[in-house]
């Protein structure tokens, strides 16, 4: 014997019904059948409105009833054969004059007792089962109307009764036993009666509750609950988006994730299934060929680590705390004592070892009640400041990982907070159970979802993380950096499961947020159509908004304004990656700030770019520094653009169409006025020596400038190259100067003994960076440990290509920054 159980959606039209008795026809070739219905989707509560309104004397009860008849009556007619029914429609009428009945004396006497409230909301089963019951007969299904009334019995108290259950089993054995096995009972759920046939009702999860009496009494091989959703969820697909149904929960896992807010089941329904091992069933009647969700003792092979994850969106947490508490027996049970007696719910408790603290979680609604029960039973100890106030924290979610699976298993809640602590969630309290089978968190309720969705993503690793981009600046650099992030989309999805999705870019006009993902191909004309303003505020405000897990904010400007934001990013516990040199050379206070921000946040703080673009020039010198090493001296080309120029500049063109070529390959600043006053290179020497642990600042660096006076103050880059021109000769006699004494040209920064330079020199063959190439940047760092040779870097140090792969470098970082992801 199989038992089905349809809910309200699953019956909340004709064209649902049709469904069901597909889904009946089906199953019964190969079992034998007992079907459970509800009442028609919002039945229950439009009775429980209309006795409530008759007991207040509102005549509204009266289009209440109206409608109700309406709809079951047009039911019937869609429903049932032309033949069968007037005779339906007769029987339908006598239970519906029944109930008119009844409300017409609640509104006369406006008195509503339990037992009447019980009589009137169990109607709608009735209702249901009885068309049902009818339909399916008239669809050649061989079925009988069994009215639960008949076979489950409770006590006499009215609104909350209890199963008698050793009534009920036998009630249900004779009554199955004397039906013909062919014809498949419909029985009314949620109702039940007492020994002398009053109405009475299961209470919450009704329905469950009548199909697990009658399994458990049958000794069913299964329960089938079929609903309107797929099964039960990895986590609350109203918040998670990458949800998927769960295959196979235990009876505990059920229990608990459906205890932190995974309501599709109430457990306290299926316990008489439960503890007769009848497997159940979670289907979706609107898909049935899904595999839905089962529930029960025998686990799958494959299982993953977590199940579920779920959690309770608000609630309150009180502390009780004092010195008074320590080693005192007793504490703990007057505490929950005086909570039950009070009615008060524990969501959670959590105690300190020390014994100096109990926190526990509680419903909003139960704060105050809680807190006068607990200042009542302790009034001596807070008295005598044995116990301190009770501490009150609202606007507080508690967030569950649930699985058996993680029993005796080392490494589960490591890798919990790690993946919180590389979100920048900060955790209030914890509780895990001793079964090991959850493990509680409370966090700030601005946090749940982003809780949810990074532990989503840290568990269930066959499915993607997404990485959450957020992009300022989208000119040479960023625009290179969308297409080559397009390119390398499916290398990363495939091989590391990890998806580079845009959801904020800003130019210097507009900007536009989208959690949904931003299209890294038309970005720019959806950004120009629904995008605000360009503010960096407002951008920020908006981005932290949406607390996304794994957010990234990137800078691509050259702009001072977005630099000077980066403390309100890092403060929003959101990484960043910059190729913007403006921020890391501005004072030294503000280069240690953010590196502080970023520590305190526990969120990156990465800006390979910033030097020699994408060779790995900072990170070699912080990781020199890291393991205990000094830095003597850093000499280095730190320009792409005059690199590119003395190199190739060899009178045979002239100077500013050389210039000219170096902005159109990529290699300048936006402005390369910039490079050629040697302001950017001064930039990058300042970034090195702070990375080296100097605390230097940009005026104490020597630089020379190469811009002609003239040039330095017009206001277009054009104007400046027109005035460029005109000094051609200037650079053609320096080139010769150098040539003459069989020497080149080369534009040195260098840090040596407190002493910072930036200039012009004339190298020859013997010197390391003549034989450089093309935009080649070179970089040595003389240290403690490298003293004979230097450590060198050298490479292509500027242009879009090796730009944008730096940032993406910076980016996949952050991205596989924590270990989480592996298998344990
Ligand atoms: N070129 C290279 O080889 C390297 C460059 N870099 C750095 O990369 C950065 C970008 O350079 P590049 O791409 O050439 O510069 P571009 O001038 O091509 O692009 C700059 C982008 O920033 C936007 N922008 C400017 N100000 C703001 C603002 N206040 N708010 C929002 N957006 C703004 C611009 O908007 P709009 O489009 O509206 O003008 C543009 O999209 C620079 O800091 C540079 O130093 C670092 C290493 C190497
Ligand atoms: N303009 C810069 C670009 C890299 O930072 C350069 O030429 O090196
Ligand atoms: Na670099």
């Amino acid at each position: 014997m199989r038992i089905l159980k349809f809910g309200g959606s699953s019956v909340g039209t004709t064209a649902a019904i049709r469904q069901v008795a597909d889904i009946i026809s089906e199953k019964k070739k190969d079992h034998h059948l007992a079907v459970v219905v509800s009442a028609f989707e919002g039945v229950t509560d439009a009775l429980e409105d209309a006795v409530v309104k008759a007991s207040k004397g509102d005549e509204a009860y009266l289009n209440i009833l109206t409608d109700l008849e309406k709809r079951h009556n047009n039911a019937i007619k869609e429903l049932v054969s032309i033949q069968n029914q007037s005779h339906t429609l007769a029987q339908f009428k006598m239970m519906f004059n029944e109930l008119d009945d009844v409300l017409h004396g609640v509104s006369l006497t406006r008195e509503l007792t339990d037992r009447t409230h019980d009589f009137v909301v169990g109607f709608g089963e009735r209702f249901s089962a009885y068309i049902i019951r009818q339909f399916l007969s008239d669809t050649g299904i061989s079925a009988d109307y069994l009215d639960a009334r008949k076979v489950i019995e409770t006590d006499r108290d009215f609104g909350s009764a209890r199963v008698q259950f050793d009534k009920t089993y036998p009630k249900i054995c004779d009554y199955f036993s004397e039906t013909d096995s062919d014809s498949i009972q419909i029985v009314t759920g949620f109702v039940a009666s007492t020994s002398s046939g009053e109405s009475t009702t299961l209470g919450r999860g009704g329905s469950d509750y009548t199909a697990s009496l009658i399994s458990a009494a049958l000794e069913a091989e299964a329960i089938e609950l079929w609903t309107d959703i797929e099964g039960i969820m990895t986590a609350d697909p109203g918040k998670v988006k990458r949800y998927f149904v769960i295959p196979h929960l235990s009876y505990e896992e059920a229990m608990e994730l459906s205890h932190f807010g995974a309501q599709i089941i109430y457990p306290p329904a299926l316990q008489p299934a439960m503890k007769e091992n009848i497997p159940i069933l979670i289907k979706n009647t609107f898909k049935p060929e899904e595999e839905g969700t089962r529930i029960s003792n025998q686990s799958i092979p494959g299982e993953s680590i977590i199940k579920g994850i779920s959690s309770i969106d608000n609630i309150t947490l009180l502390t009780v705390k004092g010195s008074g508490m320590i080693g005192v027996t007793g504490i703990s049970a007057r505490l929950f004592g005086a909570l039950a007696d009070a009615g008060v719910n524990i969501i959670l408790i959590t105690q300190a070892s020390s014994e100096h603290t109990i926190s526990l979680a509680v419903l909003p609604a139960q704060t105050k009640v809680a807190q006068s029960a607990i200042k009542k039973e302790f009034k001596y100890e807070l008295r005598d400041n044995i116990i301190d106030e009770v501490k009150v924290e609202n606007d507080l979610s508690i967030v569950a990982v649930v699985s058996d699976n993680m029993r005796r298993k080392p490494g589960i809640s490591g890798r919990v907070f790690q993946a919180l602590g590389a979100n920048g969630i900060n955790v209030v309290a914890i509780a895990q159970g001793s079964s090991e089978r959850n493990i509680s968190i409370v966090v700030d309720r601005k946090n749940e979802t982003k809780t949810l969705n990074t532990l989503h993503d840290a568990f269930f690793i066959a499915n993607v993380k997404t990485v959450n981009l957020f992009l300022v600046g989208v000119g040479l650099i960023g625009g290179k950096l969308l297409d080559l992030i397009q390119q390398q989309a499916q290398k990363l999805l495939d091989d590391y499961h990890l998806e580079l999705k845009l959801a904020g870019v800003s130019n210097s006009k507009k900007f536009l947020i989208d959690d949904e993902g931003i299209s890294m191909v038309n970005w720019k004309e959806r950004m120009m159509a629904e995008g605000e303003l360009a503010d960096i505020n407002h951008f920020i405000d908006q981005m932290s908004d949406l607390n996304l897990s794994n957010s990234i904010f990137i800078d691509c400007t050259a702009s001072d304004e977005i630099a000077s934001s980066y403390s309100n990013v890092l403060e929003s516990n959101i990484s960043i990656v910059t190729a913007n040199k403006k921020a890391n050379s501005s004072s030294l206070a503000t280069y240690e700030k953010l590196q502080r921000l970023a520590f305190k946040h526990n969120v990156a703080y990465l800006y390979e770019t910033n030097v020699g673009a994408g060779l790995p020039v900072v990170a070699t010198l912080k990781e020199q520094v890291l393991t205990g090493d000094d830095v003597m001296r850093i000499e280095g080309v730190l320009s792409g653009t005059l690199s590119y120029i003395f190199n190739t500049f060899d009178g045979s063109s002239s100077f500013s169409e050389v210039v000219r070529t170096a902005r159109d390959k990529g290699f300048t600043e936006p402005d390369p006025r910039e490079d050629l006053n040697g302001q950017d290179v001064g930039r990058k020497l300042l970034i090195l020596t702070r990375e080296a642990g100097l605390k230097l600042e940009f005026d104490k660096i020597d630089i020379q400038n190469m811009v002609p006076e003239k040039a330095r103050d017009v206001d277009t880059v054009e104007e400046f190259f027109d005035i460029l021109e005109e000094h051609d000769d200037e650079f053609t006699k320096l080139f010769e100067d150098a040539a003459s004494n069989n020497k080149k040209l080369c534009y040195i920064a260098r840090y040596e003994n407190e002493k910072a330079t930036v200039q012009l020199e004339q190298i020859g063959s013997e010197h390391p960076f003549y034989g450089l190439d093309g935009s080649d940047n070179i970089v040595a760092f003389k240290t403690r440990h490298y003293q004979k040779s230097p450590i060198v870097v050298k490479g292509p140090g500027a242009g879009a290509d090796v730009t944008a792969s730096g940032i993406i470098a910076d980016i996949l970082r952050i991205s596989n920054a924590p270990s989480f992801r592996e298998e344990i």
